[in-house]
């Protein structure tokens, strides 16, 4: 009998899983708006210009292939740092703000929870919003925390139920961590608005609710990097000691290179050296140092000028594709197709996803009859879409719905 004849059949990733049922599809009109990686107008992978410059410029520098420190490539730190919490922010001018490099946002989070896990000085108890990123939630229970939830959507509306928001954080236990999506919610595409997240702040004050920021999406909601870091920015303003998990994934387009941050703010240049030198100590054994490649790739456009504002243009232009085909994804059930039922939310959702409301039966019949891919919540990926396969995509769900 084999060692391993107990192991079960695991189910596949709720997400990364529709990528192979997409592989598998023979069908030519197939198409993939399942996982979040961005697709330029002619649905193919886009490797950022400035991405490619950067490389170029790597290249001619001495790029050895030593060991980076366990919390990664200093200066990538600073400048990415910089980039989330910006030039005005107090703790990170006053020198306090702990962080590390890590496996991308993933990684951010997992040794975030982790660091929390073992060193947050409460009950470890963390608030998703409901519906939140799939992998939230075992990313936060494998590390050691209940996983409970704050209510998000109103699932009549596919909008912000913000009342019920706030209910459930002004109940939510004292010094309940409380996970925030900073721009761009997966998979609802909803955000509150700048007074909204006002109110949360004075919630979380009041409750003294610690926040945990996910920003994996920072210029690619609004186009703009510091409209789109308002919220964890604000909160470091307002005095709040942030957690906040950074990704490289989207906005750089460096999705395999695994590219991120973790940092924590803290009282002073002390604890900021007490808080990193524990979070070498839960790294060096997970994964002893991050890989270079990527922090290299970040670093080299974020400290010139003229790469910087190269992908400062590019971010947007991504950001704008998208809400271009929500626009025409829009018009066309609406004005062309009359389908049946309210699409509003399509356009007045932000980001890589739309939350478009599509029950489990209508995913399932999408995917079996049509060969159009998206995750059983019925998220769609906008950049999947494309003017080659928009029409038919709106067309598959015109006949879904009716
Ligand atoms: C809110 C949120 N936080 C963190 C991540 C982690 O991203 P990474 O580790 O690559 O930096 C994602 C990516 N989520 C997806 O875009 C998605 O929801 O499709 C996809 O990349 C994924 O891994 O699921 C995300 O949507």
């Amino acid at each position: 009998l084999s060692i391993w004849s107990t192991v079960p059949a695991g189910p596949p990733d709720p997400i990364l899983g529709i990528t192979e049922a997409f592989k598998a599809d023979k069908d030519p009109r197939k198409i993939n708006l399942g996982v979040g990686a961005y697709r330029d107008g002619h649905g193919k992978p886009y490797v950022l210009s400035c991405v490619k410059k950067a490389e170029q410029i790597m290249e001619n520098e001495v790029e050895d292939k030593e060991y980076l420190p366990i919390t990664g490539l200093p200066e990538f730190i600073k400048h990415a740092t910089l980039l989330a919490y910006g030039s005005r922010c107090i703790p990170l001018n006053e020198g306090r703000i702990a962080a590390t490099q890590t496996i991308s946002g993933t990684g951010a989070l997992r040794i975030g929870a982790a660091f929390m896990a073992r060193h947050y000085p409460h009950p470890k108890v963390i608030y998703l919003p409901n519906p939140t990123w799939g992998n939230h939630i075992p990313i936060f229970r494998d590390s050691g925390f209940e996983v409970r939830k704050y209510s998000y959507i109103d699932p009549t509306t596919n909008l912000l139920n913000f009342e019920a928001l706030k209910t459930d954080l002004r109940s939510a236990p004292e010094h309940s961590v409380v996970l925030l999506h900073a721009c761009a919610h997966n998979p609802t595409g909803v955000d509150p608005t700048l007074e909204q997240w006002g109110d949360i702040s004075t919630i979380c004050q009041e409750r003294r609710l610690f926040p945990f920021f996910d920003m994996a999406y920072q210029g690619f909601a609004s186009g703009s990097t510091t409209r789109d870091a308002f919220p964890p920015r604000y909160f470091a303003e307002q005095g709040h000691q942030v957690a906040l998990c950074q990704s490289f994934a989207k906005n750089m387009g460096l999705y395999g290179e695994r590219v991120g941050t973790f940092s924590l703010v803290t009282s002073d240049p002390e604890e900021k050296a007490r808080v990193e030198s524990q979070l070498k100590i839960i790294i060096r054994p997970m994964y002893s140092n991050p890989p270079s490649h990527g922090a290299h790739i970040v670093n080299t456009i974020l400290k010139r000028d003229d790469l910087y504002s190269q992908w400062e243009g590019e971010v947007k232009a991504m950001a704008d594709r998208i809400i271009t085909m929500r626009e025409d994804l829009y018009n066309i059930l609406t004005k062309d197709l009359k389908t049946p039922g309210e699409w509003g939310h399509i356009k007045s959702q932000i980001g890589m996803f739309s939350f478009t409301g599509l029950k489990k039966e209508h995913t399932v019949a999408l995917a079996e009859k049509a060969h159009v891919y998206m995750t059983a919540d019925g998220r769609i990926s906008m950049a999947g879409l494309n003017p080659s396969n928009i029409a038919y995509f709106a067309e598959s769900v015109n006949s879904a719905v009716r």
